[in-house]
């Protein structure tokens, strides 16, 4: 496909999307009707998708067309070059078009922000004066992180093997055992060091609330919503713990056998009907479902499905995972509650409403991390019974 080719499918996909389809279902369903186009192209396509979905209202939240126009422009690209109508680029720029691009925009603070104006005073209450700072690292690509699995090797021994691919990682700054791949992220899935197990694709932000849970050896941990198993990998490989996963929507779970053979760890997972005979926990991780609102750059289409009819049925839910979870916990041991969320009410608000019903629990651990440079938006609040 031409560069303008890809421009083309990127509008008409993006038409789809504004009409109510979900952007991962636009993209696999233009993907099997576009047998001619390769990977790269189809990886082109969905950057252009996802550019813009990332920043669809500072670039005046317009139909694909325009917002097409206004990336490339945004981006210092020759839009007359993508727009020259030849084989299956789109139509050149009208008279009309050109005028109106060429004025700028004019956009209040949750637009520039590119953030639902629903949200802009809960994300403003949430993150203060990392509000704006937060969102705009938000408009941006995000890196790609690898967590090393130290049973299959060291850091050393990772980037060596990633290289044999082509694929340049270093060392994170400050999270041992974390890398950021710097050239080639899309070839991770099928380099031999992910294929073996010696690495894993895992946000520094995830990587960063296992290291900083203190866990004894030998202790019992429960990753109460383990989902595909991040977490619980993460903990079987760095502490010298019995790990467990569990997820009331067991399916979810259904990769992690096969996950923990590859990085050499030991999982067991527990179904819902065993859960209240599995005995108690050292450490409840309780990783709960969230608007994810601290790696929208990752799923940018999730911040504008978000309503707040959402966010109140996620926050009910939150109140109720968390005493759920709090049930497993041991004397003496740590309840952890967490979520990919930077918002307030998913958060600390859920922590004082746990307080209030529960005043026997006390905070011994919070961070909250914010989408940037180093990883994505994370919660994280440990707490223990008095
Ligand atoms: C944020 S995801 C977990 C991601 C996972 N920990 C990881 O690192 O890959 C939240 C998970 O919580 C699960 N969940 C939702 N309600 C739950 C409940 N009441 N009890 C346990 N798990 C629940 C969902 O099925 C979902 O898999």
């Amino acid at each position: 496909m031409t560069p303008g080719a890809r421009v083309a499918a990127a509008i008409t996909i993006l038409d789809q999307i504004k009409a109510g389809m979900v952007a991962e279902q636009a993209l696999t369903s233009w993907a099997r009707a576009s047998r001619f186009a390769g990977s790269k192209d189809r990886a082109a396509v969905r950057d252009h998708v996802f550019d813009v979905l990332r920043a669809r209202r500072s670039l005046g939240d317009g139909a694909g067309r325009s917002l097409m126009i206004r990336l490339l422009q945004r981006d210092g690209e020759p839009v007359e070059t993508y727009f020259d109508g030849v084989g299956h680029a789109p139509a050149p720029l009208t008279e009309a078009e050109q005028v109106v691009l060429s004025q700028p925009l004019t956009l209040g603070d949750a637009a520039a922000c590119d953030l639902p104006d629903w949200l802009w005073p809960i994300w403003q209450d949430s993150l203060g004066d990392a509000a704006m700072p937060a969102a705009v690292a938000q408009q941006a690509r995000a890196d790609v992180f690898l967590r090393v699995n130290r049973r299959r090797g060291s850091v050393t021994a990772a980037i060596a093997a990633l290289a044999e691919d082509q694929i340049v990682a270093v060392q994170h700054d400050t999270i041992e055992g974390c890398l950021r791949v710097t050239t080639n992220a899309r070839r991770i899935k099928s380099a031999a060091a992910y294929r073996d197990g010696l690495v894993e694709l895992q946000d520094a932000a995830s990587q960063f609330a296992v290291a900083a849970v203190s866990v004894k050896k030998g202790a019992r941990v429960l990753d109460y919503c383990a989902g595909g198993g991040g977490k619980a990998l993460a903990f079987a490989d760095r502490y010298a713990a019995q790990v467990f996963a569990h997820d009331v929507a067991p399916q979810r779970m259904q990769d992690i056998p096969a996950r923990a053979a590859r990085a050499k760890v030991g999982i067991t997972l527990i179904q819902n009907a065993d859960l209240a005979n599995s005995g108690l926990f050292d450490l409840v991780f309780c990783d709960a479902p969230c608007s994810g609102s601290g790696t929208w750059r990752r799923a940018p289409d999730a911040k504008w499905r978000l309503v707040q009819t959402r966010l109140d049925a996620l926050t009910n839910l939150q109140q109720e995972v968390i005493a759920s979870a709090a049930v497993q916990v041991a004397p003496g041991g740590t309840l952890v509650y967490a979520t990919c969320s930077v918002l307030k009410p998913e958060n600390d608000g859920i922590i004082a409403q746990f307080l209030s019903t529960y005043p026997e629990w006390v905070i011994n651990l919070r961070h909250q991390l914010l989408p940037g440079l180093d990883g994505d938006g994370f919660f994280l609040c440990g707490l223990t019974r008095r």
